[in-house]
């Protein structure tokens, strides 16, 4: 069933009308308060997991109400001069030099327009201030304007943290936000398409099981660790979680942060619906399960406490690795819901077994070296061949030589505007058997017998939230 605007405004109206009843019921039936509540709770939530829509209200006194907001002012001067021909209802404004009139859109009406490809509604309305004896508004009410689109048109964001920071108390400063454009999707990956759809399973079942997460009492949220050597796709796969998702990404650099309170604040500005990302996290701070040897006394007392600073390397950090896992699973963590948090690590072993235990991190993935099913989807992806006879021996080649999809990938790249599919099929062919030739040399090859390729992601699964009813694993 596709839903409509006017769809959409008719549920808005049944949801209004619901309101409008909650607001009699307490007027004229004592203790009706709580009926309003629950009608407005479950009314919003209601909406809330269905309404494909985004709302963004302007409200023209906002703040202390005195001071206009330019904004506001802004939107109506782009409205007056776009849209004074097409709504039906308008109201006049005489400007300043009282010559002139100026025309806007009247309160509740409703226009739609087309911005940049994007399908827009601006509604004028007024905010009648509910219950105040003194009105801080100037005319005893609030005039709002408000536009609405689909959610699929909202921008991403990808935040940074970065040193140095000079906070001044203001939150907006504690991130730096871009606009996230990574384009990697789960299409785009190359692994086995068996572990591929194991984690797209996963990811749409944590985001349908806030019940679940309730009635079971954890924060909303899931811990991926994603960890293999580089090249093989850890943050390819951050980039397309969040593209699967539509979250916008928290990617921290730990070692920019002064101590564990800086943490906690970081944390708390973050929103739901987010990836938050730690990247290479064994070299971020010496959080190793190795506890460091002290020398002196009072050192020894510190260590008996379990912190684990870095300070002897970079006295501008003091995050403990207490700190760190508070951040993920402390009381603050579950501010915001609904957020996944990947850690990614090139070591795996080298991780205190704290920070990646059951209910931290409760989905180990590991990414490996290219498997015959990646350089598959890599061909498809980079030449557009499905199939070529050149790809059996491609096969046996990539069984006895590890390299990376990152490498494979960066093979098939056609070098020159001639290079058709068997020139980037043949580089790739000659990169392989140079490899092999290296290792026959190194003699290396034996020892890491287990090693497995791209796509078996050796699952050493958590998975402490197996909901089996809610589909979660
Ligand atoms: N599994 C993969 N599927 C598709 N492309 C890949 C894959 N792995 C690597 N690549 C390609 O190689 C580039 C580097 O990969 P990526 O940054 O995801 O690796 P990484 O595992 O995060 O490496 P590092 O450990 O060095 O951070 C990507 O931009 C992408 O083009
Ligand atoms: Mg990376």
């Amino acid at each position: 069933m596709v839903f409509t605007g006017g769809m959409w405004s008719q549920m808005g109206s049944i949801f209004g009308t619901l309101m409008f009843l909650g607001a009699i019921f307490q007027q004229y039936i004592p203790g009706s308060q709580q009926l309003r509540d629950l009608i407005t709770r479950y009314g919003n939530r209601a909406v809330a997991l269905v309404y494909p829509y985004i709302q963004i209200k302007f409200h023209e006194y906002p703040g202390d109400g005195f001071n206009r907001s330019t904004a506001y002012a802004a939107i109506e001067t782009y409205l007056g001069a776009n849209t004074s021909t097409r709504a039906k209802r308008l109201k006049g404004d005489v400007v300043k030099d009282g010559r002139s009139l100026v025309l806007s859109m009247d309160d509740q009406e409703e226009i739609a327009e087309e911005f940049e490809g994007v399908r827009v509604w601006w509604v004028a309305s007024k905010n009648i201030p509910h219950g105040q004896t003194i009105s801080f508004y100037p005319r005893g009410e609030e005039v709002l304007s408000d536009v609405t689109f689909h959610r699929c048109h909202r921008q991403r964001k990808l935040y940074t943290n970065s040193k140095g920071d000079t906070w001044g108390g203001s939150w907006k400063r504690m991130w730096s936000p871009v606009v996230f454009e990574h384009p990697a999707t789960f299409d785009t990956l190359a692994m086995d398409p068996i572990k591929k759809k194991e984690i797209t399973n996963d990811l749409l079942a944590f985001i349908k099981a806030k019940a679940y997460y309730e009635k079971i009492g954890k924060a909303w949220k899931r811990g991926y660790l994603l960890y293999g050597p580089p090249g093989t796709g850890k943050s390819s796969m951050i980039a397309a979680m969040a593209n699967f998702l539509e979250y916008d990404v928290y990617d921290l650099e730990l070692t920019a942060v002064k101590d564990n309170t800086e943490l906690r604040k970081l944390l708390i500005n973050t929103s739901g619906k987010s990836v938050l990302v730690i990247e290479d996290i064994d070299c971020s701070l010496d959080l190793t399960g190795q506890r460091k040897k002290k020398k002196g006394k009072k050192d020894e007392k510190e260590e008996g406490d379990g912190l684990l600073k870095n300070e002897d390397e970079d006295s501008s950090s003091k995050v403990t690795l207490s700190g760190l896992l508070n951040f993920i699973d402390g009381l603050w963590s579950a501010c915001g819901g609904e957020r996944i948090i990947v850690f990614t690590t090139n070591h795996v072993d080298k991780l205190d077994p704290a920070l990646i235990r059951r209910g931290r991190m409760d989905k180990h993935v590991e990414l490996s070296y290219c498997c015959f099913e990646g350089f598959k989807l890599l061909a498809r992806n980079y030449l557009d061949v499905g199939a070529h006879h050149l790809f059996d021996k491609i096969r046996v080649l990539l069984e006895e030589v590890e390299m990376t999809p990152a490498d494979v990938a960066e093979n098939l790249m056609p070098k020159s505007a001639e290079d058709d599919a068997d020139a980037c099929l043949g580089n790739l062919i000659r990169a392989l058997e140079m490899a092999k030739e290296e290792n026959k040399l190194e003699d290396v090859g034996e020892e890491g017998g287990e090693e497995t390729k791209c796509g078996e992601l050796r699952e050493k699964e958590a998975s402490t939230d197996r909901v089996e009813e809610n589909g979660t694993s």
